[in-house]
């Protein structure tokens, strides 16, 4: 199939390049020229595991190319939109700017019979507005919408491998069923279960899933607390409650809290739809999902203030991570950057480090001194902090440290390090919901 990917960033760089794998012919469109040039090349502008190999390797078939030329669309049959959904700049809500651009410059070019998809996350009611303004303007195109779950670091595998493919069409078009099935019958002959609805539906399944991870994330911390408060350790509460599959281990790892370029801004959209739709309870819920995960980041510096005994002022400390989570450079609302940031503030001399994300964190915050190694930035410290779990970080031994550090005190932001032994060899070992 001849196929467009409109908007090519985290999700549609690796959605256009999976979909040459599978054997369609695909070009991918970005307005943003030179990142559409780089991926032309096969250089991705930003760092996933497996990407680049894959990217490569699909480019020289010949299936796959990337532009900045909206025209590129012409000939295609099956338009996929990946643009950003952010934050809007003023309050909490989806800013969908970049999607109605994005389709405004590809109704042009639309042939009746034509299938645009949505996998932009975005509010319920979105797909419904634009197959509107398709029919308003006289075009034959369908629209559908099929959300994406894929999550950083996993990106190529979870695309490949998805746990679920769902399809969100107007009603009784089993024509836009039929197509998206062909462009994932490899997918699906693998096994993966399909679930078709209506838009609305599909539009709520991306948000309500992401809800429902931040959420439990939010549950875990906020039992951080009460350990902290009991005397107890949620690191053995998250094992054991884990361990009833009802329950599940997964996303009950308390700490510095949930960040990235999806779940604080889904869960803010997704309220302040359900606030619009006069559904209180979801945006009440969701708000209180949010209050708990920033507070986490107010914890890690009090942590940090309490092992530095009290005095911020002048203290040099050493962050390790930058990115939002481990095996992705993504800086989007990091925790570990929002702590350095107010660390900083508070008068702290900050060093930050990460194995990918330290050039994306020198383009978010000129401020921060972010340095290339864990030896630069524990150089002299008077406190370390582990707030990106980076397995060369989980794998730190006391040993690696002790003969750089000013004072061994660690604040493990991740619940990832063994405190006895970190005790064991003369370190004052913090984290939270663990005395
Ligand atoms: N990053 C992720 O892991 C996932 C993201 N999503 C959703 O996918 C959407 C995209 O997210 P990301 O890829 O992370 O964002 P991103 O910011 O990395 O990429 C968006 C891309 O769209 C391009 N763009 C903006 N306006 C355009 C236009 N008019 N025409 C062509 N290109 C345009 C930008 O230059 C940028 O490269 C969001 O709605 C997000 O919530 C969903 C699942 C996973
Ligand atoms: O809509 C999206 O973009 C994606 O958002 C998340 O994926 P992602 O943001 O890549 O990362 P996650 O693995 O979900 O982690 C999100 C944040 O939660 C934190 N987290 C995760 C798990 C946990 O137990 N505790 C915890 O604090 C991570 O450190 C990270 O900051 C979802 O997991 C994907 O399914 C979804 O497609």
């Amino acid at each position: 199939m001849l196929i467009s990917v409109i908007g090519c960033g985290y999700l549609g760089a690796v959605h256009a390049t999976c979909l040459a794998h599978l054997g369609h012919t695909v070009v991918g469109i970005d307005s943003d020229r030179e990142l559409a040039a780089r991926l032309d090349a096969g250089r991705p502008s930003f760092y996933e595991p497996g990407l680049e190999s894959l990217l490569t390797e699909t480019l020289a078939t010949g299936r796959l190319r990337f532009t900045g030329d909206p025209a590129a669309v012409a000939g295609s049959s099956v338009h996929f939109l990946c643009v950003g959904t952010p934050q809007l700049p003023d309050r909490p809500g989806a800013d969908l700017s970049a999607l109605d651009a994005a389709v405004g410059a590809l109704l042009p070019y639309l042939r009746d019979g034509d299938l645009v998809v949505g996998k932009s996350t975005v509010p319920v009611g979105t797909a419904e507005r634009l197959a509107d303004r398709f029919a308003a303007a006289g075009s034959g195109a369908a629209v559908a919408w099929n959300p994406e779950f894929l999550r950083e670091g996993h990106a190529v595998a979870d695309t490949l491998r998805p746990d679920r493919l769902v399809y969100g069409s107007g009603t009784g078009d089993e024509r836009a069923v039929a197509i998206l099935n062909e462009v994932y019958a490899p997918v699906i002959a693998a096994g993966t279960p399909v679930i078709s609805a209506d838009l609305a539906t599909a539009e709520l399944v991306k948000v309500a899933a992401n809800s429902f991870l931040a959420t439990k994330i939010s549950f875990i911390n906020a039992m951080a607390e009460m350990c902290e408060a009991a005397g107890a350790d949620v690191t053995v509460l998250a094992d054991a409650i884990g361990r009833d599959v009802r329950i599940g281990r997964q996303f009950l790892n308390a700490g510095v809290g949930f960040g990235g370029g999806c779940l604080p801004k889904d869960i803010r959209a997704f309220g302040a739809r359900a606030a619009e739709l006069g559904v209180d309870r979801v945006a009440g819920l969701l708000d209180q999902v949010d209050r708990i995960n920033l507070g986490r980041r107010d914890r890690i510096v009090d942590l940090t203030a309490e092992v530095c005994a009290g005095d911020l002022v002048g203290a040099r400390i050493a962050v390790l991570g930058a990115s939002f989570k481990p095996d992705s450079d993504d800086v989007r609302d990091s925790p570990a950057l929002a702590v350095a940031l107010d660390l900083q503030r508070r008068g702290a001399h900050v060093r930050v480090t990460d194995p990918q994300a330290a050039d994306n964190a020198r383009k978010r915050s000129a401020d921060l001194t972010v340095v290339d190694s864990v030896t630069e930035a524990a150089d002299g410290a008077d406190a370390v902090l582990l707030l990106t779990e980076w397995r060369e970080y989980r794998e730190l031994r006391p040993a690696d440290l002790a003969g750089l550090v000013r004072h061994r005190r660690i604040v493990d932001g991740r619940n990832v390090l063994d405190p006895g032994r970190w005790r064991a060899s003369g370190w004052s070992y913090r984290a939270p919901g663990r005395l």
